[in-house]
């Protein structure tokens, strides 16, 4: 796939300390963690002070609180700190997330078709989820680890700085198998993340179809698909799994080893008066407090790897180019004369696939123009260009005496209304539904003025709420009732050329009859292009072209094509319209 090379990729440390109040946070949050540490480290020798004043008989009140102080100060301030480091994730997450979203849905919709709104979807929910557990163990909790263990073999190595060779030989050994295993981590939770995207994006595909699966009473066989998928999935995290629980075993015995051999020479080096029995209270402590940080490196570097997988899987999705306004120059010439919609010679194909082929046909400002012609014939993806959402591989098409690509995006879409087949609806109210793409929001007069006029008025006031009703989950529209709506919507745009893809597929005779009469009132004053099998729809349009296999066969109207071409006269017959 074809990647952006100018893109802003995700950075954790940037997107993690965007803005003061972050920074403010994350210093606290800093600052917290090593008031915990210190606290931490000094624990011990707070210890050995204890028992040295206890054995020379003095008073041990003192160091005893202390001790208690430095384990309370600890606890609360490696709370504190990873509550606030929780907060920064959480914001993190919610500006990766957003960033990500609204670049998804600046995508060219081919893009978005190719790569899958289930494996987008698992982008920012799974993948992202992986990012968070990065800001939670990589930013502070790893260093401040790395911090805490060179610090506690430098006080170590101040009580005895042979028995810590020997401890850090043990953990060396440990960390050096460690670092193997993490690079496996990181290329198999790669695979998992994969295998994640793919079932979401099959278990998506599945539930849009699943009043066809269910008619067909194909619900196992639908299940076993996707138990594979699932399978899939668990192979690739079994791996990742058996990885990462090798981890902690063999940081474990990194420390046997080094307890072991601390516990043995210490011995020695105490019977040998060459170490107090304070000091090898004091080491063994820290020896044992050694632990916990090890271990939060090696899983830490664990999480670290995951969660660099899945930053990548989310800068891919950053790294695909937006639609772009690519040629748009100032200087671009606007020919007023022109008509509204000019084909010349147009060729598309889709991946490779040619659908047209040289195809020219033109689109007055004014008045109705019908493309018909048999199903393939390439009307709906003529449509598409038009709008851009796809560019021809040849030829030009020219809108309102513009070449297409020199249009910006916003000033063409604003211009046209496109009604496509899909006669899509967004979870939503009614009234933010007719309200799409509009930043000032419509009088309800207006807005009761649309849906009776598209023979809707009566539906939506039988709704729970009216307009306030929630489209989408328990209070969906029928397929005719959705054909009006988007009809409704095209009506409500100020737009000078309205193109309707297969308007009246599922509309009645009535509501049929309605949907011509908005049309003729909107073709006396803007460009109106439907699409339509039904030749009852646009048997009286002022301008009919029939396209076959890619190309314009012949255009006019109804008459003239009667007369000119005999596919034409073919399509009518098969529908008994002769006498039209
Ligand atoms: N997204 C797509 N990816 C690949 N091929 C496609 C895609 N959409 C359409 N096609 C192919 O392009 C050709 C033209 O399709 P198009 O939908 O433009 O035809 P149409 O004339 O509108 O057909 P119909 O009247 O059945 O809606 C067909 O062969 C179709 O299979």
């Amino acid at each position: 796939m074809r990647t952006d090379p100018t893109v802003q990729h995700l950075r954790i440390g940037q997107d993690l300390l965007r803005g003061r109040r972050a920074r403010r946070k994350f210093a606290a949050a800093v600052i917290l963690a090593l008031v915990a540490t210190a606290a931490g480290l000094a624990a011990p020798l707070l210890v050995k002070e204890v028992i040295s004043s206890y054995s020379r008989g003095g008073s041990i009140t003192a160091p005893a609180v202390l001790v208690g102080g430095a384990a309370l100060g600890s606890t609360a301030g490696s709370a504190a700190s990873g509550y606030l480091l929780a907060r920064l994730g959480e914001d993190m997450l919610f500006r990766i997330r957003q960033r990500v979203m609204a670049h998804a849905l600046r995508l060219p919709v081919s893009t978005v078709r190719s790569l899958g709104t289930g494996d987008l979807v698992a982008r920012i929910t799974s993948d992202a989820m992986l990012l968070r557990a990065v800001v939670d163990t990589g930013v502070v909790q790893l260093p401040l680890a790395a911090l805490t263990v060179a610090f506690t073999l430098l006080v170590m190595a101040t009580l005895d700085w042979i028995l810590v060779l020997v401890t850090a030989g043990s953990f060396v050994v440990a960390g050096i198998a460690v670092a193997f295993v993490l690079k496996g981590v990181r290329r198999s939770t790669a695979d998992q993340q994969e295998a994640v995207g793919v079932l979401a994006q099959q278990f998506t595909a599945h539930l849009s179809a699943l009043t066809t699966i269910k008619a067909h009473r194909s619900e196992q066989h639908a299940a076993d698909r996707l138990g594979d998928e699932a399978a899939a999935v668990q192979a690739t995290s079994l791996r990742a799994a058996r990885l990462e629980s090798l981890i902690a075993p063999v940081m474990g015995l990194g420390q046997q080893v080094a307890l072991v051999s601390v516990i043995t020479s210490g011995g020695f080096r105490l019977a040998g008066t060459q170490l107090t029995t304070p000091d090898f209270a004091a080491f063994l402590l820290y020896l044992l407090q050694l632990v916990q940080p090890a271990l939060v490196i090696a899983t830490g570097m664990g999480r670290l790897q995951a969660g660099l997988a899945a930053r990548a899987r989310l800068n891919d999705v950053l790294a695909l180019p937006q639609e772009g306004d690519g040629a748009v120059t100032a200087a671009a010439v606007q020919r007023q004369d022109e008509a509204a919609i000019v084909f010349d010679k147009v060729a598309f194909a889709y991946a490779g696939e040619p659908v047209l082929h040289h195809l020219s046909f033109t689109v007055p400002r004014t008045g109705l123009t019908a493309l018909v012609g048999p199903s393939g014939a390439g009307k709906s993806t003529s449509l598409a260009l038009i709008v851009r959402f796809m560019h021809p591989t040849e030829g030009t098409i020219r809108v309102l005496g513009r070449d297409v690509r020199e249009w910006t995006l916003d000033e063409l879409r604003h211009r046209i209304a496109y009604v496509d087949q899909q006669f899509g609806l967004l979870e939503g109210t009614v009234r933010h539904n007719l309200q799409l793409g509009r930043h000032q929001p419509f009088d309800d007069s207006s807005l009761t003025a649309v849906l009776e006029t598209v023979g809707l008025l009566e539906d939506i006031q039988a709704l729970p709420h009216g307009l306030e009703t929630v489209l989408g989950r328990d209070n969906d529209l029928s397929g005719g009732q959705r054909q009006r709506m988007a009809l409704a919507r095209a009506l409500l745009s100020d737009a000078e050329i309205i193109l309707f893809d297969e308007p009246t597929s599922q509309l009645d005779s009535i509501n049929e009859k309605r949907l011509r009469a908005v049309m003729d009132r909107l073709a006396a004053d803007r460009t109106v292009v439907i699409v339509a099998h039904r030749l009852s729809t646009v048997q009286h349009a002022h301008h009919i072209v029939m396209i076959a296999d890619g190309t314009a066969t012949a255009s006019g109207t109804h008459r003239e094509l009667l007369d000119r071409s005999p596919l034409y006269r073919e399509l009518v017959a098969s529908q008994a319209l002769a006498s039209g």
